[in-house]
C-alpha cells in the first residue's frame, strides 16, 4: 500500500508545543511517528536536551521602561536579515508528515521571515526548494557520502539553485540505536530525491531512501571526518559552510580552524549518542571556547519561548527547532509550520518583556542565574 500522508492545511491552535506530539501521534502511521519522536536507547539525552533548560533562570527586571510595540525579534545570520532568532533544523524525509513535505515548510518558514534548510535525505529536490522559495533563503545540509561523484553532483545544484549556505552534518558517521525504528521495522515509504536524482545519472548502486532503513543510509555516507572535509566542502560548493553537531569545545575550535563559517551546536535531538550530555550544557563552553570568530546556531530539545531566550543569552546567535516543525507540518502543512514558530515567538516576547530585554542583541547580552547564586 502507498503511504497516506496527513493533507491537513492551516494555522492550528497551540498551547504549547509539547502537546502537538500527542495530536500527531493519532494523525500518523506508527512507524513514521516512531521515527520522528523517538531518540536513542533509554532516550536518557532526549529527555535532558529540554530539562536542562530549567536550571537556569532568567532574572524578572521590571524597571526598563519596554511596552510590549518596542519588542523587535529581527536579527541576522550570517548577513541574511531574520525576523525572527528561530530557524528550522534541517529534517529527513518530510513526506513522512504531509502529502507536501519539504515544499510546505519551506513555504511555512518563508511565511515566518525565516530561513528553511533541505536535509539531503528530503523527499524533494533542491530545485524544487528554490522554487517555492523564491526571495526567501534556504540552506542545504550534506551528509556527505562516501562517492565524491555524489558530493560533486549535489554541491553543484545547491550552489546553482541559490543556496544561500551549505550545513555538513558531522555527528552521524553511524545511525544511533533508535529502538522504535526496529521494534516497527521502521523502513522510509518515500524515495529521497536528491539520492535519486543522482542515481539517475551515475547509478553507484547506493540505496536511494525507498524500502531501506535510517542506518542502512548512513551506512552509505562518510564515516571518517577530518577538517579537510570542511575545506572539501567550501572549495566545491563557493558557499559559507555551517559544520553541524558540534558538543565539544575542542571539536568547535578544529573546525573552526579548518575553515567553518559558523558552527551549529547540536546533538542531533538526542537520536545519537545517549550518553552524552543535554545540548544545552555545553555551549556555554562552546561559545566561550569560539569567542565570536564564527556564528553560533543551537539545537536540541527547544520547546519554549524561555528556552531560545536561554539559548541566545549562553552564546546562540540564532536557534533551530527540529521535531515540533514536523508536528506543525502535520497538522497544518505550510500555515501549521508558521504557527509553531509564531507560537514560539509569542512565548519568546514575553519572557523578553519580563525579562527587560527589547531585542534579541540584549537577550544575547544577559546573565542567567542558578541555583548556586541564590545560596
Ligand atoms: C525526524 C528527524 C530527522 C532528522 N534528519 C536530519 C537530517 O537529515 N540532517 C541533519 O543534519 N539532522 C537531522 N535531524 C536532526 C535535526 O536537525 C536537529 O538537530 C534536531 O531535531 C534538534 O532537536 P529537536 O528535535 O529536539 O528540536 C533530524 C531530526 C529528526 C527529529
Amino acid at each position: 500500500v502507498d503511504y497516506q500522508a496527513s493533507i491537513k492545511e492551516g494555522p492550528i491552535k497551540i498551547i504549547n508545543l509539547d502537546e502537538l506530539e500527542d495530536q500527531v501521534a493519532k494523525n500518523m502511521e506508527k512507524g513514521a511517528f516512531g521515527y520522528i519522536r523517538g531518540g536513542a536507547e533509554d532516550e536518557l539525552n532526549l529527555d535532558k536536551n529540554t530539562r536542562s533548560f530549567d536550571r537556569k533562570y532568567i532574572m524578572p527586571r521590571v524597571m526598563q521602561g519596554i511596552e510590549i510595540k518596542d519588542i523587535d525579534l529581527s536579527t541576522q545570520f550570517l548577513g541574511i536579515d531574520l525576523k525572527t532568532p528561530i530557524i528550522q533544523a534541517p529534517m529527513a524525509a518530510q513526506g513522512l508528515a504531509h502529502q507536501d513535505g519539504e515544499i510546505a515548510t519551506a513555504r511555512g518558514m518563508a511565511q515566518a521571515g525565516s530561513i528553511f534548510s533541505l536535509s539531503t535525505y528530503g523527499n524533494k529536490t533542491i530545485e524544487e526548494v528554490a522554487e517555492v522559495s523564491g526571495e526567501s533563503p534556504f540552506f542545504f545540509q550534506l551528509y556527505m557520502s562516501k562517492n565524491n561523484a555524489f558530493n560533486e553532483f549535489t554541491l553543484k545544484r545547491a550552489k546553482e539553485s541559490g543556496a544561500k549556505a551549505i550545513i555538513l552534518t558531522v555527528d552521524s558517521p553511524v545511525g544511533g540505536y533508535r529502538e522504535d525504528d526496529i521494534r516497527n521495522n521502521f523502513q522510509f515509504p518515500l524515495g529521497f530525491a536528491n539520492l535519486e536524482l543522482f542515481a539517475k545519472q551515475n547509478d553507484d548502486g547506493s540505496k536511494t531512501g525507498k524500502g531501506a532503513g535510517i542506518s542502512e543510509i548512513y551506512a552509505q555516507a562518510k564515516q571518517a571526518f577530518t577538517p579537510a572535509d570542511i575545506a572539501y566542502v567550501k572549495k566545491l560548493s563557493g558557499l559559507p559552510v555551517i559544520v553541524k553537531g558540534i558538543q565539544s569545545p575542542e571539536d568547535a575550535d578544529r573546525v573552526i580552524k579548518a575553515g567553518a563559517d559558523a558552527i551549529w551546536v547540536s546533538n542531533h535531538g538526542g537520536r545519537q549518542l545517549d550518553s552524552g550530555p543535554a545540548s544545552f550544557d555545553v555551549l556555554p563552553s562552546i561559545a566561550k571556547v569560539v569567542n565570536k570568530r564564527v556564528p553560533i546556531v543551537f539545537d536540541s530539545g527547544v520547546r519554549r519561548g524561555s528556552h531560545v531566550f536561554k539559548a541566545l543569552a549562553s552564546g546562540a546567535d540564532v536557534v533551530a527547532i527540529g521535531r515540533p516543525i514536523l508536528y506543525g507540518l502535520n497538522l497544518g502543512g505550510a500555515e501549521g509550520v508558521n504557527s509553531v514558530i509564531q507560537q514560539l515567538n509569542k512565548e519568546l516576547s514575553i519572557n523578553m518583556m519580563l525579562g527587560g530585554t527589547k531585542n534579541i542583541e540584549s537577550v544575547k547580552a544577559t546573565t542567567l542565574y542558578t541555583d548556586k547564586d541564590f545560596q
